[in-house]
């Protein structure tokens, strides 16, 4: 389990991370999705203590990274797949790895086998394709057996086969009860790959819920409603409930989100308000989630009201 407790994390006048709380549980694959530059990397280094936190915590099964005696056992991750020293071959980089560790070959040559490097092992890491070298860092994350497992983008690079495999091989680790979470900049992927989804945007956290939830809540379809009254039919639509948005984006024009065209057709029938357009406009998963996580702050303040 992993519990990030009010994370903060600026770097001179830029704040990385804006006091993020979450739990990553064992037993399921936790995605954490943002778009590029919302803070998923340095959440993560935090972690495993590569990052010093501005204030805030993060603790892996109650205690932070450093204080485990052996971190490689009870965390493996995946950060920069570039990070490796190039002159060395595959099979080299692990065993030193494994060596610092009391790790034996044996273990060496179960993670090469996992993660199919085999026919590449005796390779220079330096001549790696992108997807290889992800394999490599995998297999890296793997050596210790750990009970946790933390993976930036570990799709990047991969072809369709390798992108299947990370997927199987993330829900076969859940499975044996272990904490998995791995990054992505890319809903559709991981709508497909994780159980829940913690989702960021700008440093903080605007979604925190199982796969479908979010979904919903991303490709909830909206319906434009044009009225010369939309000022006087936003709060009408909204007392309904308090999911309900009514976002002006016209002065005559409202989106609306929550409720059923009929409904907007009746509320505004009751209240004598002439309708112009009711239009049900239904975004694609990807446009939904750009939607919510370029506006983070202003979407929070929607959901939550
Ligand atoms: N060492 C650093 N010094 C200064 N700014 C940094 C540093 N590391 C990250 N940042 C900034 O903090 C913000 C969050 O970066 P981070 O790498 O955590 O985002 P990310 O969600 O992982 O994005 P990506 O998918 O691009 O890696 C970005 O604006 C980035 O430029």
């Amino acid at each position: 389990m992993i519990e990030i407790r009010e994370l903060t994390k600026r770097f001179g006048d830029k704040t990385a991370v804006d006091r993020i709380t979450a739990t990553v549980r064992p037993g399921v694959v936790t995605g954490f999705l943002g778009p590029n530059g919302a803070g998923k990397s340095t959440t993560m280094r935090a972690i495993v203590g590569l990052d010093r936190p501005t204030s805030g915590s993060v603790t892996v099964n109650g205690k932070r990274y450093a204080d485990h005696a052996a971190p490689l056992r009870e965390v493996g991750a995946l950060l920069d797949a570039k990070a490796i020293h190039t002159g060395r071959t595959a099979y080299n980089h692990l065993l030193a790895m494994a060596a610092t560790h009391g790790i034996g070959k044996s273990r060496v040559h179960e993670v090469i086998a996992m993660t199919g490097l085999e026919s590449v092992a005796k390779k220079r890491v330096g001549g790696f394709s992108l997807g290889m070298g992800q394999r490599l860092g995998i297999a890296a994350a793997l050596l210790g057996d750990p009970q946790t497992l933390i993976l930036d983008e570990p799709v990047n690079g991969l072809d369709p086969e390798g992108v299947m495999w990370v997927r199987q091989l993330t829900r076969h680790l859940a499975s044996q009860g272990r904490t998995v979470f791995l990054s992505s900049h890319l809903m559709s992927e991981m709508a497909q790959t994780a159980d829940h989804l913690v989702v960021l945007g700008r440093g903080r956290i605007i979604a925190d819920a199982p796969v479908s939830e979010v979904l919903a809540l991303a490709t909830g379809s909206a319906v434009r409603v044009r009225t010369p009254l939309a000022a006087d039919l936003a709060p009408r639509l909204t007392a309904e409930g308090g999911s309900v948005t009514a976002s002006p984006a016209e002065p005559d024009l409202l989106s609306v989100a929550g409720l059923p065209p009929a409904r907007i057709g009746e509320l505004a029938m009751h209240a004598g308000i002439v309708l112009h357009e009711l239009t049900p406009v239904s975004a694609s998963l990807e446009d939904a989630y750009l939607e919510l996580t370029q506006d983070a702050v202003e979407y929070h303040s929607e959901v939550s009201r």
